[in-house]
């Protein structure tokens, strides 16, 4: 089992700032990071996925530290954005040649059944991808390092609702090979069934860290009904403010 904990994430721009985020994760588990446009959700991935670096805060996976040993944090975890860099005018076999010697779990074996089982065209070069392609193709190369956490910033928004099925299937699967997942999406119907911790985060400040059951309790405290879909509890978070504020 690994553990990931980040404690007092800050990151200030000029109009937001991201509030003194803590949260911790274990392997194995799915969370979902939910929160209207403009919350802070890419902000606080960049900063825990070590591709933004002005920020303050410390994060862990099993005790190593980004700030510490970068190279070693990054190994420990696959990173899924619209920004990762990748060489555009190179294909997708030799992009996955070149990075992978960054990692010393990667399997050009396992990238290239990656690539076959997401139907992602080895032969193509990165700016010929689609969006949806070029999401498929980073999580073909993050898998194919092993790591301990998986963090995909809005990934469902370039799948078709027929891969949407395939990629969640997917994810059950490397859950049950002990894999963390932290996935921020605007899409949450797809996800409402297998979140097993919810973040929500609102105007940079997490408002909302808790196992999905508890929430669907307290949802039902507040509005009397059962069963809540994420979207119902972000709607909840969105309106009662003094709630949020109280915190
Ligand atoms: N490079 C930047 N410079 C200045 N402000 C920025 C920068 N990147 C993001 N911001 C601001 O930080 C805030 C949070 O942006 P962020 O992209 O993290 O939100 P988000 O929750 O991911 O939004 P969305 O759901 O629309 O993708 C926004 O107000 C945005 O304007």
């Amino acid at each position: 089992m690994s553990s990931f904990t980040c404690t007092n994430i800050t990151k200030r721009y000029r109009h937001f700032c991201l509030d003194s985020i803590s949260f911790s994760m274990e392997s194995g588990y799915f969370y979902v990071l939910a929160g209207v446009n403009g919350s802070g959700k890419t902000t606080l991935l960049d900063c825990i996925s070590g591709v933004s670096q002005g920020f303050s805060g410390e994060t862990q996976i099993d005790g190593i530290s980004f700030k510490a040993s970068p190279v070693l944090y990054r190994q420990k975890l696959g990173y899924i954005s619209e920004k990762c860099p990748f060489f555009m005018e190179e294909s997708v076999a030799s992009n996955g040649l070149t990075y992978g010697e960054f990692y010393p779990d990667w399997s050009v074996r396992d990238y290239s059944a990656y690539l076959d089982r997401l139907n992602v065209s080895p032969s193509k070069r990165i700016y010929e991808l689609s969006k949806g392609e070029f999401m498929k193709l980073q999580i073909c190369f993050s898998l194919a390092h092993h790591p301990d956490f998986l963090i995909l910033d809005e990934p469902l928004e370039g799948f078709d609702p027929v891969f949407r099925h395939e990629f969640l299937s997917l994810l059950g699967e490397l859950l049950d090979q002990d894999m963390g997942i932290l996935l921020s999406t605007h899409i949450t119907e797809d996800v409402d069934r297998l979140a097993d911790y919810l973040l929500i985060l609102e105007n940079g400040r997490l408002v909302e860290c808790a196992p999905r059951e508890s929430l669907n309790d307290k949802y039902k405290e507040y509005t009397g009904k059962a069963a809540p879909r994420i979207r119902d509890l972000l709607d909840l978070e969105h309106t009662n403010g003094t709630r949020s504020k109280d915190r």
